[in-house]
């Protein structure tokens, strides 16, 4: 072979694309009006089904299902609450004095006129969420009948909870309720179990309540 024929030396390898670097959960800085804030940011409590574009709803958090829960209506699925855009009650109510909790904020919904046409009832729902000395943080519902004549609801916190490995997950305290099981056609089970573990997709509803509102 040839001195002008050599081959190239082959190219050195791309270097990986440099990693994103993941969003602290908790972030401290301060407010507009000088007070102290803190962002709370929870990048996997969500569904990896996640699509952040209105008019769908965000997989993640804590959804407030209502006035119905699931398809158990003729509503949208569980209901319209959770794509409103909700006000907070600059004066709220005190919290009780004996309770733990040290921070609070009171969000108010109110159905507008496009929300009473499709749902001919008005209301209030006040929700305050609470956060504990501890960091545990407590959701409390309050909904108020401001109509002339009663109405009857559905309601569900729809939580999502970020877990690193399923198969440590146990359910517990739902032996004996009775559920309905939406991978085979809602049909209606009571748990036998003193735990529900998870080896495969599961999609069950328990217990269902309807609340009248007088
Ligand atoms: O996708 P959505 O409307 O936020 O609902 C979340 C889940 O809500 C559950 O109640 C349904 O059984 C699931 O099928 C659904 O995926």
């Amino acid at each position: 072979m040839s001195a002008d024929k050599v081959a190239p030396p082959p190219p050195s390898p791309t270097p990986p694309p440099p990693s994103r670097p993941r969003p602290r959960p908790v972030e401290f800085s301060k407010g507009v009006n000088g007070l102290d804030k803190v962002v709370l940011r929870e990048s996997r409590g969500s569904s990896a089904e996640s699509i952040f574009k209105p008019p769908k709803a965000i997989r993640g958090g804590i959804p407030i299902c209502f006035p119905q829960f699931s398809n158990h209506g003729s509503l949208e699925q569980h209901g319209f609450a959770r794509n409103r855009v909700w006000s907070i009650d600059n004066d709220p109510a005190p919290l009780p004095t004996n309770s733990t909790s040290k921070a609070c904020v009171d969000l108010i919904f109110k159905p507008s006129d496009d929300d009473l046409k499709i749902w001919p009832h008005s209301f209030e729902f006040r929700l305050r969420v609470a956060l504990g000395p501890g960091g545990d943080l407590m959701l409390t519902s309050r909904i108020r009948n401001t109509d002339a004549k009663p109405f009857t609801f559905t309601f569900a916190y729809h939580t999502y909870f970020s877990v690193s490995d399923i198969s440590e997950v146990r359910v517990e305290g739902l032996e004996t309720l009775d559920y309905l099981d939406n991978l085979q056609n809602k049909e209606r089970f009571t748990e036998q179990g003193d735990a529900i573990t998870f080896e495969s997709e599961v999609c069950s509803k328990f217990h269902l309540f309807l609340f009248s509102l007088l």
